[in-house]
């Protein structure tokens, strides 16, 4: 038995899977061979999710039956609105609300769980995906004094989210910049939240177990949450009025650990962030607004020279520019990362039902450093 602690499992090997590569030296990602940067400029969400799923990509059939299937499950159950009701009149927030939600959903699953029946799992991770959006939308509206609006079946993933959250069908470019940052975050090999959902799933829970622990595993600030940081710290910046170079130097004097940046497995710039940063200074351009982008690419530019960030390999990952960018999408702040959950959901389903087609009990083990051979004392004699 090896004996070495690889305390946070950096490196190590628990798995095989075909769902993403990542070299993380020349800043590449890939799903299931595909450049992350073709996806986003070719590819609907739809299609990722029919790629991460199955395997390979859809032709226009295969396609159009698969978002059929998906938006025909877009509706969710009543009893869900009213919790959700419940939690917003107690300020939950949001993504601990979808976790509620997500472990509520399967009360109205019409199938049996059977965790041993692959087609049936992914038909439930399926649902899942389809039903996130309204959940989350019905939420954000809900805890804003609004009615929830119906989703549609019409319109694209990423639109009829759009559409559900203000009420009116978004312009194409809102669309597709939603579209194209729910591709990014779609898959990242085995982060927290898809390994916490692999151990569940490897105990034989169900899949709606499984992505109920992906979306708490998502929420701390180290993994998913670091978005909604990025963009609290850029308001922060704004508030200040300070310029940006003396306020970020000013933080890393304090110590502060400046969200958005550093990745456990990159150690130059994250190429979704690449494409979020294209995606964001041109949002910026449009909106004749560049603020938000302009203090991002000046805190990067003034990091990327700072001696100690390059040398401990840390630049801007996937959350560094996606905050700015849903912040120009007028989306709450506290959306972010429920967001991230909702295309994710993607990722977890996928290795969930690659891992369980061999699956292993996740067990590993802790060195045990506490006392030994202690002489138990009754509670009256001690
Ligand atoms: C979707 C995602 O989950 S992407 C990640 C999102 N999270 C964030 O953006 C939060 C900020 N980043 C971080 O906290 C980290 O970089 C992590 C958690 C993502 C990865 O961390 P790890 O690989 O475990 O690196 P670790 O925490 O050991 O840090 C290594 C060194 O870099 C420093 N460091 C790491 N990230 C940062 C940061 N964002 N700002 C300043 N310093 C940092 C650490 O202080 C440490 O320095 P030291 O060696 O002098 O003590
Ligand atoms: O891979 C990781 O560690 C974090 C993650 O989920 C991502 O970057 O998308």
């Amino acid at each position: 038995m090896a004996d070495d602690l690889q305390k946070g499992l950096d490196d190590v090997l628990v798995a095989e899977s075909s769902l993403s590569y990542i070299d993380g030296d020349a800043g590449l990602l890939a799903y299931r061979g595909y450049d992350i940067k073709d996806l986003a400029r070719e590819a609907s969400y739809e299609e990722v999710l029919y790629l991460l799923w199955r395997g390979e990509l859809p032709d226009r059939d295969a396609l159009d039956e698969f978002a059929t299937e998906l938006a025909a499950e877009r509706a969710v159950d009543e009893s869900v609105i009213t919790t959700l009701d419940g939690l917003a009149a107690a300020d939950e927030r949001p993504m601990a609300a979808l976790r509620t939600a997500v472990s509520m959903l399967s009360a109205s699953d019409p199938e049996e769980s059977d965790p041993e029946d692959l087609d049936a799992s992914l038909r439930k991770g399926r649902r899942i995906a389809a039903k996130v959006p309204t959940v989350l939308a019905a939420y954000d509206r809900l805890r804003n004094g609004q009615e929830p609006v119906e989703p549609r079946e019409d319109l694209s993933y990423a639109a009829n989210f759009l559409y559900m959250l203000d009420g009116e069908e978004p312009d194409d470019v809102a669309a597709e910049t939603f579209d194209m940052a729910l591709i990014l975050h779609a898959d990242h090999g085995l982060n927290a939240s898809t390994f916490t959902g692999m151990v569940i799933a490897s105990t034989l829970a169900d899949t709606y177990s499984a992505v109920t622990g992906g979306v708490s595993a998502l929420a701390g600030s180290l993994h998913g949450g670091a978005n909604q940081d990025v963009m609290e710290t850029l308001l922060e910046l704004d508030e200040s009025e300070k310029d940006p170079t003396d306020w970020i130097r000013n933080a890393i004097d304090n110590d502060r650990r400046i969200p958005g940046w550093g990745h456990r497995v990159y150690n130059v710039k994250d190429p979704r962030a690449e494409i979020l940063t294209e995606k964001s200074a041109e949002l910026g351009e449009n909106s004749g607004e560049k603020k938000w982008y302009d203090y991002a690419a000046t805190i990067e530019e003034y990091l990327t020279e700072e001696e100690s960030f390059p040398e401990k390999g840390l630049a801007p990952n996937v959350d560094f520019y996606s905050g700015t960018v849903y912040y120009q999408l007028g989306i709450d702040l506290d959306m972010y990362t429920p967001i991230f959950a909702m295309s994710r959901v993607g990722g977890w389903v996928g290795h969930v039902l690659e891992y369980q087609e061999d699956n292993r009990l996740i067990r590993p083990r802790a060195r045990y450093v506490g006392p030994e051979n202690r002489e138990f004392v009754p509670i009256d004699d001690r």
